[in-house]
């Protein structure tokens, strides 16, 4: 049984009380954490607040330095904090094992990034600008709230706080409830890695309790949250910084526009739909595409989906339990809406608790939930139009704009029809996804709004300030 403290200025923090972690593959606690309250919080913010100035004012070598102390332990303790990944959000071990690798490359290419954004000497035409020098400099923001979800504990937590840390600012970290421990586990190693006292806080307990004692602190000067759209929006209206960058929710579609390629497609579509059981904003939530193409496709994707493995994270299952039952029966509730709708389940729609078998629905209506809502979970809908057009329309008409895929061997046509599509990336004859880390990550309309991904995190936590020198060549007559 794991237990986690908070760390507050360098200080291990029990709380007065716990928070236990449920093990959603066991449905039992698999650990506990400290359940912060308000003073704990304000101590928090305080920390932070009374670590900024002597943090900014090292040099970016500096701050550099220690926090590669701090990644080269994250990746000595990898098998460790992947086996907590497995007990806390059921994320099978090799995919946990993967997140973790990818969050240390993502912190050693972020703070390599780091070095290039020097200051700019500044030219432009107008304003006289022959008698004019200007200097602009990337400078902190202050003191950076961090809030993570509960899918990808490590690497939505570090792609906050690496960037936020390296550029001088300090932060204070929120875990999901679900990601928690693993949340402990960095504070904990960022003492043993020397990090100076307050500049990394963690502060555990129930986004319900605590999250709005959080964003009104009066401390914080800039917020960046990935998590669902209610608590995203809920966020913007009440906090005490308007700087917020939210990542929010998607329901990616994938328009199939041929079947020049199906295997490809489907193979595409399978590890899009269902990584870590469908718990991606970026996952493939419905596929849209004409009736002589689902009558090819949807038997290659059943095949596939018969072949996914279900089963127990450390058995690195390709399905593992859902975040929760209370998770599993929203999952639950989609399907037998469309089915009343007059879907058709092709394969799956069996349950035992959380752990969902992979579902394929076709012929989903367009008055079906299953059709606009984000599951969240192992299931996915085939939508059937003959018209292209009525196609590109029902996957913009979505209050999602995060990403789409288009798959075509008609380069035109995908490109033609990837520019219509209302989202932040549009993917050709590829699946939907964040990754690569370096690439800019963005959502539009209720997917959220501000870009992540390496370098723009290092912009966005950062502001400019500028020094104008304005001269008089005295060699003029
Ligand atoms: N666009 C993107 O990149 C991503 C989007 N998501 C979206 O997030 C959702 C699933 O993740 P999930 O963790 O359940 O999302 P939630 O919105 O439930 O929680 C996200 C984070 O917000 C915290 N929180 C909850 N209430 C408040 C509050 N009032 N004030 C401040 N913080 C609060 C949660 O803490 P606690 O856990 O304690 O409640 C958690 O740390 C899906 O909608 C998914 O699409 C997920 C990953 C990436
Ligand atoms: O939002 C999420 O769930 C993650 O950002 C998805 O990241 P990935 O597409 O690289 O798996």
């Amino acid at each position: 049984m794991y237990k986690f403290d908070a760390v507050i200025n360098n200080k291990f923090i029990e709380g007065k009380e716990r928070l236990n972690i449920l093990d959603p593959t066991t449905l039992q606690t698999g650990g506990t954490v400290a359940a912060l309250d308000e003073q704990d919080i304000d101590n928090a913010f305080l920390a932070a607040r009374a670590a900024f100035p002597a943090w900014r004012d090292l040099t970016l070598i500096q701050r550099i330095n220690y926090l590669t102390k701090w990644n080269e332990l994250i990746a000595k303790n990898r098998e460790e904090i992947a086996k907590i990944m497995t007990i806390e959000v059921a994320k099978n071990y090799k995919d946990a094992l993967t997140e973790v690798d990818r969050t240390v490359e993502y912190i050693t290419y972020t703070l390599e990034e780091a070095k290039r954004l020097e200051p700019m000497a500044f030219t432009g035409a107008g304003y006289d600008v022959q008698n004019k020098y200007a200097i602009y400099e990337r400078l902190p923001k202050g003191v950076g709230l961090a809030i993570s979800p509960f899918n990808y504990p490590i690497n939505l937590a570090m792609s906050k706080i690496a960037p936020d840390l390296v550029m001088g600012n300090t932060v204070v970290f929120k875990p999901a409830t679900a990601g928690s421990m693993t949340g402990s586990m960095l504070g904990k190693l960022a003492v043993e890695a020397g990090l100076p006292a307050g500049i990394f806080n963690v502060v555990t307990g129930r986004g319900s309790v605590i999250g709005d004692i959080i964003t009104q602190n009066k401390e914080l000067d800039f917020i960046s949250f990935t998590g669902s759209v209610d608590v995203g929006h809920h966020i913007l209206e009440i906090a005490s910084t308007k700087d917020v960058i939210l990542e929010l929710g998607g329901k990616d579609p994938v328009l199939v526009l041929d079947d020049k390629n199906l295997d490809f497609y489907s193979d595409q579509i399978i590890s899009g739909a269902f990584s870590y059981s469908g718990q991606r904003c970026t996952a493939i939530k419905r596929v849209l595409t004409t009736n002589a193409i689902a009558d090819k496709l949807v038997p290659l994707l059943k095949e596939r989906i018969e072949k996914l493995t279900v089963g127990k994270p450390m058995d690195n299952a390709d399905i593992t339990p859902v975040i929760s039952p209370k998770a599993a029966d929203f999952v639950q509730s989609l399907i037998d809406g469309a089915i009343k709708d007059g879907a058709t389940v092709v394969i799956g729609n069996k349950r035992d608790n959380n752990l969902m078998a992979p579902t394929l629905m076709d012929h989903v209506s367009l008055k079906s939930d299953l059709a606009w809502e984000e599951p969240f979970g192992p299931v996915l809908p085939i939508i059937r139009n003959d018209d292209i057009n009525e196609l590109i329309k029902i996957a913009n008409e979505s209050v999602y704009g995060l990403q789409a895929a288009v798959f075509s061997q008609d380069i035109d046509l995908a490109i033609t029809v990837a520019k219509q599509l209302e989202t932040g990336t549009a993917n050709i004859n590829g699946k939907t996804q964040r990754g690569p880390d370096s690439f800019p990550f963005m959502g539009i309309k209720d997917s959220g709004f501000g870009v992540q991904g390496i370098h723009e995190t290092l912009l966005s936590c950062t502001r400019l300030k500028g020094i104008v020198i304005n001269y008089k060549n005295p060699l003029t007559k």
